[in-house]
């Protein structure tokens, strides 16, 4: 695919993503591969539904701009860490939804549970709802390269992993392509929302 069909695969998926209130105002970034050792990344600070062709730059897979003048994404080293992780991975979206947020800060510890959805075969890799999908729980920090540090452990770790919270802040998730990856938000949206009531159907 070229720089500009990539380019328009991110700003198409900001515009779905902002419509559905999973990206308000200038918040979440979104990123695509541009080449085995590029990325190509949301510029810092954009309103994520009304993004254009400019508001996209490469970087290499350190986080560096290969675009001077334009300002990547404050969160740059999260997506190409991912890029490096693993060579499949084509596409990488970070989303700031209500439940998101609400979700990681009401649950304890690092990780949440996600089993007997059905709505979990929307995963890449999950035949069934019988299994359980762990989505790591990293307590939000400004410190990206930090915060990539904390990531980079359950990566290696848990080769199977689809996506993770960042605590009161968002959500992390990728794939092959930028369709995977977006079929991966709503499946998680969807999947928060259930938790969400579920838990205060059982609190009442
Ligand atoms: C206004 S939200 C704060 C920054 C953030 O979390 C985010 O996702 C957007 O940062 P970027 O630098 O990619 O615009
Ligand atoms: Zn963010």
């Amino acid at each position: 695919m070229s720089r500009e069909q990539l380019a328009q695969e991110i700003i198409d998926a900001g515009r779905f993503l902002y419509g559905r209130g999973w990206s308000p105002a200038t918040s979440s970034n979104y990123s695509t591969r541009l080449s085995a050792d590029q990325a190509l990344l949301t510029v810092s600070g954009k309103h994520k539904g009304q993004l254009g062709p400019d508001d996209v730059l490469a970087t290499d897979l350190d986080g560096n701009s290969l675009e001077p003048g334009k300002k990547p994404s404050a969160e740059t080293l999260l997506h190409t860490q991912l890029y490096r992780w693993k060579a499949e991975i084509g596409a990488v979206l970070h989303t700031h939804s209500v439940n998101a947020t609400v979700l990681s800060r009401l649950t304890p510890g690092d990780h949440l549970v996600l089993e007997d959805y059905e709505l979990q075969k929307a995963f890449s890799g999950v035949t069934t709802h019988q299994g359980q999908v762990l989505v790591p729980i990293f307590d939000n920090d400004q410190d990206i390269a930090r915060l990539a540090a904390k990531v980079q452990p359950w990566l290696d770790d848990n080769p199977d992993c689809v996506g993770y919270l960042i605590r009161g802040h968002g959500l992390y998730t990728w794939g092959p392509r930028m369709s995977d990856a977006l079929r991966q938000v709503e499946a998680f949206e969807f999947l928060f929302e259930c938790e969400l009531k579920v838990r205060s159907i059982a609190n009442a």
